[in-house]
């Protein structure tokens, strides 16, 4: 039985954790993490009697949970993750927004404690396929752009999975874009790709990434319609990240 802690569970994605977790034969709901949370909580989210329902790092320690799971928000998201990796539990780390600095340190702690984990920027195979296909267009196609759409409550732009793009685009490029122009209207560069991030009540998360060379044009894209689309992954990470020996950055390396 794996004991899987949920930090974020009144959230979105942690509510469909909450479920998916409690939907698996070999996952237990040990416990849910919040500092805002209340004792009502546990009946308003459905979650079973013997969940413990965590307000303070304090309460942590590793026979609390084998896996911490974060679908938390970019402010809270690195403190949550220092304080799981220094009680043992093995993080799997959904949340976006995480500072570069932040990712580094917590890579570094991770190792000197020898625990495994994984940080992964999207959860749904449609992005991890979108994001393995961008890296090999890229070596064909060096000049890139990306547009994100999300709904109108994401706390971040660009999507951690528009970073994550771009970053796999300049690694699969043989040679420098040929697009230089650079104003407010041309999106955020990363890595010398435009990124565009549109925020719309209707979407959920969508990505496209449009492609130009001489006379032709490729663009891959690829939609999450329901927050369901991200569970399989999780649940993915979930069974892999205790084999793991440092902590990883992206799905595709379980899969
Ligand atoms: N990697 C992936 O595949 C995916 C990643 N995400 C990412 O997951 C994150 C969560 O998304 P979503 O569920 O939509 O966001 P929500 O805002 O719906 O949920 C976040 C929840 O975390 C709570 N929270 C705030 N601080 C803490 C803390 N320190 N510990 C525990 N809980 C806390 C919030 O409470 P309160 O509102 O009271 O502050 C809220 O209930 C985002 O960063 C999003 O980008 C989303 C989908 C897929
Ligand atoms: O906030 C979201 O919803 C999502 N966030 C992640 C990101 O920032 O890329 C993953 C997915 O796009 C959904």
């Amino acid at each position: 039985m794996i004991h899987v802690l949920v930090a974020g569970f009144r959230g979105a994605m942690g509510q469909k954790t909450v479920k998916m977790v409690q939907s698996q034969k070999d996952f237990a709901l040990s416990a849910v993490f919040d500092p805002k949370a209340i004792a009502a909580d546990a009946q308003k989210y459905g979650l079973p009697a013997d969940t413990k329902v965590l307000t303070s790092y304090d309460q942590l320690n590793p026979d609390i949970a084998d896996v911490w799971v974060d679908f938390t928000n970019p402010t809270a998201v690195a403190a949550n993750i220092e304080a799981a990796i220094k009680a043992g539990i093995h993080p799997v780390v959904g949340t976006s927004g995480m500072t570069p600095a932040d990712q580094n340190r917590l890579i570094e702690l991770a190792q000197a404690r020898h625990l495994g984990g994984l940080i992964a920027p999207n959860f749904g195979l449609s992005a991890v396929l979108l994001m393995k296909f961008a890296q090999e267009a890229a070596a064909y196609f060096p000049d890139a752009e990306i547009i994100e759409m999300h709904h109108q409550d994401k706390a971040d732009a660009p999507s951690g999975t528009a970073i994550a793009t771009a970053h796999k685009i300049a690694a699969g490029r043989t040679q420098k874009p040929l697009s230089t122009i650079d104003n407010d209207a041309r999106g955020q560069r990363i890595d010398d790709v435009p990124v565009h991030a549109v925020r719309l009540p209707g979407y959920i998360a969508h990505e496209q990434v449009l492609f130009g060379g001489p006379g032709e044009a490729l663009t891959i894209c690829q939609d999450s319609f329901d927050r369901q689309s991200f569970m399989q992954g999780v649940a993915v990470a979930i069974r892999k990240v205790q084999a793991a020996n440092h902590l990883v950055v992206g799905l595709e390396n379980f899969l």
